[in-house]
């Protein structure tokens, strides 16, 4: 038997959403990490201090009796977000960053930003600040070929932006392409990025397995072999600019398995897990707690988690359904197959 001992881990990038769903995913990731970025993709999305104290709160009334987890909160940055509210971030203490979603670009985005240089007075004083700017990198542009949009992202918003404000910390959100990787690995150490696991252990291939798998899809959609490749490399180099964020995203099994399905993947329930096989596969497992439990809390200027888990190397089993909202359930990745780690009780 082979295991492993991290630092407990903390999740950069999180979907918990809200109300009954909430209450059903919450307990798979305050059993692994410590903390998450909870991402603000809310309906209506959490847009001031003083929604973001409210849902905070939520949060922490779902947190199972006897698990200690604390949810780090952001804001839904819009076109009309005030630079005021960035002082207000700063003293709240409990929002770390604001989320950059391209109008458009994914679930529950509509109320995005059309146009950076609207925000350029926010940004500015987010610079100024130090609050970071978490960033959705895709563009909109439907004559865009899907699987181009976050390199010409790159290209056209990111570049020109750190341009213009080159002291912004920017977090490069669940990259998926060598673009990003090498982008992020060339900019100053104001610029990381969080990795999910479903892109490190999976290709575009995933999408068509067999059929067309609709629990594969998710937002960057999967790529090429090479850009997986680029990914894990990035993962395991030890470089501190990249870190965990599964980007664990609930859809309800009927909302999935539609003509026009969600994007997102639900990872939760093998949050930690999921990363050691994508690292032991490539011999790398030396490089997980810094991923997992170090380089992020050194971005976000935090101290990493006082505890630790154990990770065990044994196939287990993934459930095919886990209970969601209702009737409806959901679908986690490696459903009726099986992971190769376990979290020790
Ligand atoms: N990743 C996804 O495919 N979906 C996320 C949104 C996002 O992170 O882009 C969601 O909220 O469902
Ligand atoms: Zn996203
Ligand atoms: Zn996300």
């Amino acid at each position: 038997m082979t295991q492993i001992t991290l630092i407990r881990p903390d999740d950069w990038h999180l979907h918990l959403r809200d109300g009954d769903a909430l209450k059903a995913v919450l307990p798979d990731t305050a059993r692994r990490f410590g903390r998450a970025i909870v991402m603000p993709n809310l309906k209506p999305p959490v847009r001031t201090v003083a929604e973001a104290a409210a849902y905070r709160e939520r949060i922490l009334a779902a947190v199972p009796a006897g698990m200690a987890f604390e949810p780090l909160m952001t804001l839904y940055l819009t076109d009309v977000t005030p630079p005021e509210e960035i002082e207000r971030v700063k003293a709240s203490g409990f929002v770390k960053a604001l989320k950059l979603y391209p109008a458009g670009a994914t679930t529950n985005s509509d109320a995005g930003v059309t146009d950076v240089n609207k925000v350029l007075p926010t940004l500015a004083a987010m610079a100024e600040l130090g609050v970071p700017l978490l960033v959705h990198g895709e563009v909109t542009d439907t004559a865009v070929d899907v699987f181009d949009r976050e390199a010409v992202f790159i290209d056209q918003v990111m570049k020109p932006l750190l341009e213009k404000l080159p002291r912004l910390k920017v977090v490069f959100e669940h990259i998926t392409t060598k673009q990003a990787a090498n982008f992020v690995w060339s900019a100053g150490d104001n610029v990381a990025a969080t990795i999910t696991a479903h892109h490190l252990l999976m290709n575009r291939n995933a999408l068509f397995q067999g059929g067309i798998r609709p629990h594969h899809y998710c937002l960057p959609v999967l790529k090429r072999e090479i850009h997986r490749q680029a990914l894990m490399d990035v993962a395991v180099s030890g470089s501190p600019k990249f870190f965990l964020g599964t980007d664990s995203a609930p859809h309800g099994k009927s909302t999935k398995e539609a003509a026009c399905g969600c994007a997102g993947m639900y990872t939760a329930n093998n949050g930690i897990e999921l990363y050691a096989e994508a690292f032991d596969a490539v011999g790398a497992l030396d490089k997980l707690e810094g991923f997992a439990s170090r380089f992020g809390p050194m971005f976000y200027g935090l101290p990493a988690n006082p505890d630790h888990i154990t990770l065990v190397k044994e196939p287990t089993p993934v459930p095919l359904e886990l209970p969601y909202v209702g009737s409806d359930t959901l679908v986690p990745l490696r459903a009726g197959e099986t992971v190769g780690w376990r979290l020790q009780a």
